[in-house]
C-alpha cells in the first residue's frame, strides 16, 4: 500500500503542477525512443529541474517499458513517479508491480470519451465507457492513494458528457482529472471556456486538480496550455523540446517561462529550477537525437541572439529593449570563455557547473582525459563539446566501436571506398568486418550491416558541426529501418566518418535491445500459452 498521502492539496490555489510526459507521451514520437541508461538519466535530469510528476511509461506495453518505469521509481526521486494504464485489470496491475516499490507514485487511468473513439475505435456507448473507467478507478485504489484519470479526446467530447464523467471519476476516488487534447484541435479560448466549465459545474473538493495534456498538431499546445489554466487546470502535462506524439506536446520549457515571465497576468507559480532548463533540453536532444530548430523558443540556438543593428544597439544600451527574459535565466551559459589544450581542471571544472552538470570527482577525471584528448584534436574546445563530452559520446553496449580503416580511391568514374571496422561485443574478442561504398560513409554502413547480418535500409543520414570552426567536432545522425522498427543513431568526433560509425554502433545497440525485448515478449507469450 503507498504511505504517501495525496500532496495535491498542499501548494495553494497559485501552484501549477508540472507533470513531464518526455518519458512516455515524448517516447511515442517516431525516432525517440531511449533505452534505459538514457531514461534514467532523462529521469534524474527532470528531478533536478524539479517537475512534480515523471510520467515513466506504460509498463503494459513491453518488458522494457516495465523495467524502465520500475528502476525509475527505485531512484527514489523526489518527483512522483506514474505509469500510464488503460481501463484495464491487467494494464492497473503492471503499473502496481512496477512501482511496488517506489516511495511517491501515482496511477494514470486513461480511456477515450468523444464520440468518434466511442463508436469507431471502442465501441462502447457513454455509460459502458464511465462504468469502465469507475471499475478501474476501484481495482487501482487497492494499490494507489493518487489516481489520475484522462479523458482522452476531450477536446472532442461533448462538455455535458465530459462533466458526467469527471463527476464519476471523482466520486469513484480520483484526484487528477486530465482534460487532453489529444489531437491538437482546439483553440485557446475554446479550451478556456471547456476548464472554465469543468471548474463551474463540477462538484469537486479542492484537492482535486484540473490537468491540461495538449498536442501541437496546428501549433497550439503551449497557447491552449495557458488557456486551460486560466480556465482553472492547475496541472500542466508537457514534454522537454516539445516532443511526442505526432507534432508533439505542449513543451515544458515554454509553458514554464510563459508563467514565469508574465507573472502580472497569470499571477501563480511553479516549482520548476528554471535555470536546469537548457541543461535539460540539450540532454534530451542528446539521447533522442532530435534536434530543436534554431529559432526555438527558450532552448533555441537563436533564441537569445540578436542579429540586426537596430536591436544591438537596443540591447547595449538596455538589454530590456529587446529581451524579456535574461538567457541566465533558463539556463544559458553567460560567458563563453574558450577552452583549449593548456586549461586545467579548475577551468574545466567551472565550465561543466555553468554548464550545469554537477559531476562526480571519478567522472571529472574520466571527463577531463577525454576532454584533453580532443583538446589535443581541435584547437578551441567549445561549450557545445564540452555538452556532448558529458551527454553524448557513451557508446552504452553491448557492440564497441574499436576502431576503422578507410581506403578510398577517386577516379574519373567516380569514388570508391572500402572499410573495416573493428568492434567489440561485451566479452567478446574483437572482429573486423568489411565493406565497400561509393564512398567512405556508404562503405562504413556497409560493413555495419555486414556485422549485424540484418536487412537495414538507412533512410536518413546528416552531419552537422557541434560548434564553430574547420576543426569543429561533427555529430552524425542516422536513421535507419529494420524489419518493422525505426531506429535512430548519433555519434560524435573531429573525424565525420569516425562519427557515422559511431551513429551506425547505437543504432547495432538499440536494435539488440529491441530484439532482447521481443525474445522477452514471445516468451511471455508462450508461458501464458502454456
Ligand atoms: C493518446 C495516447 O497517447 S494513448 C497511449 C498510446 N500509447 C501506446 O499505444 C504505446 C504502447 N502501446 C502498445 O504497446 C500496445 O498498443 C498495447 C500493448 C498497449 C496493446 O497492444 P494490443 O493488445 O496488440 O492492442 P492494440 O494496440 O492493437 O489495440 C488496442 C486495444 O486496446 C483498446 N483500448 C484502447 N484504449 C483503451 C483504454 N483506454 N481502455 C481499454 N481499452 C482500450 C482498443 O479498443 C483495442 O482493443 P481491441 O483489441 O479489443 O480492439
Ligand atoms: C494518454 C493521454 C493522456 C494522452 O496522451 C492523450 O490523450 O494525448
Ligand atoms: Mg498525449
Amino acid at each position: 500500500m503507498n504511505t504517501k498521502t495525496n500532496e495535491n492539496a498542499d501548494k495553494g490555489n497559485d501552484y501549477v503542477y508540472i507533470f513531464d510526459t518526455t518519458l512516455r507521451d515524448g517516447e511515442q514520437s517516431p525516432g525517440c525512443s531511449m533505452n534505459l541508461k538514457e531514461k534514467l538519466q532523462v529521469a534524474r535530469a527532470l528531478d533536478d529541474l524539479r517537475v512534480d510528476v515523471i510520467e515513466a511509461g506504460f509498463p503494459i506495453a513491453s518488458d522494457g517499458d516495465f523495467e524502465s518505469v520500475k528502476a525509475i521509481g527505485d531512484l527514489g526521486l523526489n518527483a512522483k513517479i506514474c505509469g500510464l494504464s488503460r481501463t484495464r485489470r491487467g494494464d492497473i496491475e503492471a503499473v502496481a508491480r512496477s512501482l511496488e516499490s517506489a516511495p511517491n507514485k501515482r496511477l494514470h487511468i486513461f480511456i477515450a470519451t468523444s464520440p468518434i473513439h466511442r463508436e469507431h475505435k471502442l465501441r462502447m456507448s457513454q455509460q459502458q465507457i464511465i462504468d469502465e473507467m469507475t471499475a478501474a478507478v476501484a481495482f487501482g485504489k487497492q494499490w494507489f492513494d493518487d489516481i489520475e484519470v484522462t479523458a482522452e479526446d476531450a477536446g472532442r467530447t461533448e462538455m455535458d458528457y465530459l462533466t458526467e464523467y469527471f463527476q464519476a471519476a471523482i466520486e469513484a476516488g480520483a484526484n487528477v482529472l486530465n482534460v487532453p487534447d489529444t489531437v491538437g484541435y482546439v483553440t485557446p479560448s475554446e479550451l478556456q471556456a471547456q476548464f472554465q466549465h469543468l471548474t463551474d459545474h463540477l462538484d469537486k473538493p479542492d484537492s482535486v486538480v484540473l490537468s491540461a495534456h495538449c498536442h501541437d498538431d496546428l501549433g497550439l499546445s503551449v497557447a491552449n496550455s495557458l488557456g486551460a489554466i486560466e480556465g482553472g487546470a492547475r496541472q500542466v502535462e508537457c514534454t522537454i523540446n516539445g516532443i511526442g506524439e505526432r507534432a508533439g506536446n505542449c513543451s515544458l520549457e515554454e509553458v514554464v517561462m510563459a508563467l514565469r515571465t508574465r507573472q502580472d497576468r497569470f499571477a501563480l507559480r511553479t516549482g520548476i529550477d528554471t535555470t536546469r532548463l537548457y541543461p535539460t533540453s540539450r540532454l534530451v536532444t542528446s539521447v533522442t537525437g532530435s534536434r530543436v530548430q534554431a529559432n526555438k523558443a527558450i532552448v533555441g540556438r537563436n533564441a537569445f541572439a540578436h542579429e540586426s543593428g537596430i536591436h544591438q544597439d537596443g540591447v547595449l544600451k538596455n538589454v530590456e529593449t529587446y529581451e524579456i527574459m535574461r538567457p541566465t535565466d533558463v539556463g544559458v551559459p553567460e560567458n563563453s570563455l574558450v577552452l583549449g589544450k593548456h586549461s586545467g581542471r579548475h577551468a574545466f571544472r567551472d565550465r561543466l557547473e555553468q554548464l550545469g552538470f554537477a559531476v562526480t570527482k571519478e567522472k571529472l577525471e574520466d571527463l577531463f582525459v577525454a576532454f584533453k584528448a580532443l583538446a589535443d584534436r581541435k584547437k578551441s574546445v567549445y561549450d557545445e563539446d564540452i555538452e556532448a563530452l558529458v551527454l553524448g559520446n557513451e557508446q552504452s553496449g553491448p557492440w564497441h566501436l574499436d576502431a576503422i580503416s578507410i581506403h578510398t580511391e577517386v577516379e574519373n568514374s567516380g569514388q570508391s571506398a572500402e572499410a573495416s571496422v573493428k568492434l567489440r561485443y561485451d566479452g567478446q574478442a574483437p572482429r573486423i568486418f568489411s565493406g565497400r561504398g561509393d564512398g567512405p560513409v556508404n562503405a562504413i554502413v556497409n560493413a555495419i550491416r555486414q556485422a549485424m547480418s540484418v536487412d537495414m535500409h538507412v533512410e536518413e543520414f546528416n552531419v552537422s558541426a557541434v560548434s564553430g570552426g574547420s576543426d569543429a567536432q561533427g555529430r552524425a545522425t542516422v536513421r535507419a529501418i529494420i524489419g518493422a522498427s525505426r531506429y535512430q543513431g548519433t555519434g560524435l568526433s573531429t573525424d565525420i566518418v569516425e562519427a557515422a560509425a559511431k551513429a551506425m554502433v547505437t543504432i547495432m545497440n538499440r536494435h539488440h535491445q529491441h530484439q532482447g525485448r521481443e525474445l522477452d515478449d514471445e516468451q511471455r507469450d508462450l508461458k501464458a500459452a502454456v
